[in-house]
C-alpha cells in the first residue's frame, strides 16, 4: 500500500460542485482532476464567479461535492481536519480572545505548558510575539492576517488552504505579507493551496499557478514556474514572461465566461 508520504498532498477526481437555489442549479465547478504533491506552493487565479472559493471549500471539507472524490495524504475528505488549515479573506479571529487565545484554539487538547510554548513560537514566527495579550480589533489589519495565519498553522497542518487572505489589505501591507508567506512557507514545508484575483500574487507566490475558466471552473492553465524562489525576483524576465501569458489566460477565460 502507498505510504502517506508517496501519496499526494491533494488528489481530486472527476470533482464536480452545483448549487442549488430557488433559480434552479448553479453548476459551480468542475468536472476537475488535480493532483498537488508535498510541498508544493499552488496558486489559483480565475475569473470572478469560476468557482476558486468553492474548489477551496470542498478541499477543506466545509461541503462535500455533488460528484467525485477528493483524498488528502490519501485519505478521503469527508469533513473538516486540523489537518487542512484555513485563511479567510477576511481574518475571522474570535473577538472576545486575545491574540495567543486565538492562535491556541485549536490547540486546546494539548497541556497547557505545551500549549504555551507552541503559542509563543508561532507568535514569534508570525512576527506578534510583543501582541499576544492585545485583541484581535487593537491589531492592524496586516497583523489580524497574519494571527489569523499563525491560527491555522497551530496544529501543524499538513496542507494551507488561503482564500485571498490578502485582498483587504492595502498594496504596501499586501507585498509585506507575500514576502512574510513566503519565508513561513520555505520554513514550514507546509503545502499550499492559495487562491488570489492577482495574476502578480500568484506568479510571485506559486511554485505552480493554475487558471480556472469560468463558471463551472476547470483548469485551463497549470505551470510549475520552474525557478527557485531566490530566482523569481518581481519584474524578472521569466516573471514577466509567465505574467503575460497568464493575464491572456484569465482574461480569455472571462471574457468566454
Ligand atoms: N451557497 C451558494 N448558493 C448558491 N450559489 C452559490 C453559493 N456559493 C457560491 N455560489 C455560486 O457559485 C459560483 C462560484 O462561486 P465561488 O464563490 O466559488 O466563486 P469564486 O471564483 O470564488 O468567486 P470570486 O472570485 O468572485 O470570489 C458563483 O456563481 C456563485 O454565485
Amino acid at each position: 500500500m502507498p505510504s502517506p508520504e508517496t501519496e499526494p498532498a491533494l488528489a481530486l477526481a472527476g470533482v464536480s460542485h452545483s448549487y442549488r437555489s430557488r433559480g434552479g442549479t448553479v453548476a459551480a465547478l468542475g468536472p476537475l482532476d488535480l493532483e498537488i504533491a508535498a510541498g508544493e506552493f499552488v496558486t489559483v487565479v480565475g475569473p470572478s464567479g469560476c468557482g476558486k472559493s468553492t474548489l477551496l471549500r470542498l478541499v477543506a471539507g466545509f461541503a462535500a461535492p455533488s460528484s467525485g472524490s477528493i483524498t488528502a495524504s490519501g485519505t478521503p475528505v469527508t469533513g473538516p481536519d486540523p489537518a487542512r488549515g484555513y485563511v479567510f479573506q477576511q481574518h475571522r479571529l474570535f473577538p472576545w480572545l486575545t491574540v495567543a487565545g486565538n492562535v491556541g484554539f485549536g490547540l486546546r487538547g494539548l497541556p497547557k505548558a505545551e500549549r504555551k510554548a507552541r503559542v509563543t513560537e508561532l507568535l514569534e514566527l508570525t512576527g506578534l510575539g510583543d501582541v499576544g495579550r492585545a485583541r484581535p480589533y487593537e491589531l492592524s489589519g496586516g497583523m489580524q492576517q497574519r494571527a489569523a495565519i499563525a491560527r491555522a498553522l497551530a496544529p501543524g497542518p499538513a496542507l494551507l488552504l488561503m482564500d485571498e487572505p490578502f485582498a483587504a489589505l492595502d498594496a504596501f501591507t499586501r507585498e509585506r505579507m507575500q514576502e512574510e508567506v513566503r519565508e513561513l512557507w520555505r520554513r514550514a514545508g507546509t503545502t499550499v493551496v492559495f487562491i488570489t484575483h492577482s495574476v502578480d500574487e500568484a506568479v510571485y507566490l506559486g511554485t505552480r499557478v493554475l487558471a480556472l475558466s469560468g463558471r463551472p471552473g476547470r483548469v485551463v492553465f497549470d505551470r510549475a514556474s520552474g525557478l527557485p524562489y531566490e530566482e523569481q525576483p518581481r519584474g524578472g524576465q521569466s516573471f514577466a514572461a509567465l505574467r503575460e501569458e497568464l493575464t491572456e489566460v484569465v482574461r480569455l477565460a472571462a471574457s468566454a465566461a
